[in-house]
């Protein structure tokens, strides 16, 4: 495997709801090597988007990492101060989220945004960092850059806004891109354009991706390794190929059968019963027992622990 670029280790995070405090990622451990596009899966309320915003620091206000390390090129990120994160942040780790407009400021033009990030990451001239920003709005499929510069976010559809986004993201060269749901608001002939960019981006950069997706067919097509999250812990990892031809968690394969295939023999979609425990409802064994339909006596009692049952394949599950 490539050497680790981003190395989370026990990562603990909480929610403080009122006098309690809930767990919602809890002790997720998973390394991203240099141009590796991790895939992170699962429902809605697994603990995804957690686990990414524990990563930039930029958590709600309600939560805080309550353990463990994100370890990023060989520091800890967690504890720096919002001064330090922030020069981690845009340069070193950009994000791009499914609402390009909850990161895209509405008064101000795309090339404002562009040119401000450009100047202070990369520390060029304000007639540098238009040459940068225009660059990669070219690059992003715009063919008159000058005039998408000169747009404010609102004006642009919410495909070119995805790409906007990603041009932003990717001119202050990120070594990791975090991907949240980039494409799910899109409709299919979009999204399938700005995947290909991604794709492209990643053969002509060393750039590395975490790919936070529920969408299998995303998975296939753009990540290295993935990672199946079911509320707040890891409960499979495996290389892609592994993934789709050898799940062996019982979820793994209830998302595998509820998610269409493009190509083979066509098979009947069978939904996973039930939804994702809320975090602090959490079942005292097994998470997914009360879904599982193999669940057996046993896997109430006590929490499986993850296990590796194969090279680069972990599980958690004691039937397995
Ligand atoms: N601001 C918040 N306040 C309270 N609880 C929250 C907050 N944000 C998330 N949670 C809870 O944290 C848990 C994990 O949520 P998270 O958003 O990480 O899931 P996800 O897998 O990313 O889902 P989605 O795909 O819907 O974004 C859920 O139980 C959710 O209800």
């Amino acid at each position: 495997m490539s050497e680790a670029l981003l190395e989370v280790k026990s990562l603990r995070t909480v929610i403080k709801d009122k006098k309690r405090e809930l767990t919602v990622v809890d002790g997720i451990d998973f390394t991203i090597g240099t141009n590796e596009v991790v895939a992170l899966v699962g429902e809605s309320g697994c603990g995804k988007s957690m686990t990414s915003l524990s990563i930039m620091q930029l958590l709600p206000r309600v939560g805080e990492i309550a353990g463990g390390e994100v370890r990023f090129g060989g520091r800890n990120l967690v504890g720096l101060s919002n001064r330090e994160m922030s020069s981690v942040r845009g340069r070193q780790i950009a994000m791009i989220f499914q609402e390009p407009m909850t990161s895209l400021n509405p008064v101000l033009t795309i090339g404002m945004q562009m040119t401000e990030a450009i100047t202070r990451h990369l520390g060029v001239s304000k007639s540098e960092a238009i040459t940068i920003a225009e660059d990669w709005l070219r690059r992003v499929g715009f063919p008159e850059p000058s005039r998408i510069r000169k747009e404010y976010p609102h004006r642009l559809s919410g495909g070119m806004r995805q790409r906007v986004m990603l041009a932003m993201a990717m001119a202050c060269k990120p070594e990791l891109l975090i991907a949240d749901e980039p494409t799910t608001a899109l409709d299919v002939t979009i999204q399938a354009q700005v995947l290909d960019l991604i794709r492209q981006l990643l053969h002509e950069t060393d750039m590395s991706v975490l790919f936070i997706t529920h969408d299998l067919g995303v998975v296939a097509e753009m990540a290295t390794r993935v990672i199946v999250m079911y509320a707040g812990q890891i409960v499979e990892t495996a290389d892609v190929r592994t993934l789709f031809t050898d799940a062996r968690h019982p979820y793994t394969k209830g998302l595998l059968q509820s998610t269409p295939r493009m190509q083979g023999a066509i098979e009947p979609l069978v939904p996973i019963p039930g939804s994702v425990p809320p975090a602090g409802a959490f079942p005292a064994g097994c998470r997914f027992a009360e879904r599982c339909p193999m669940a057996k006596a046993e896997c109430r009692d006590r929490q499986p622990e993850l296990r590796e049952i194969g090279a680069g394949h972990q599980v958690r599950c004691i039937l397995i």
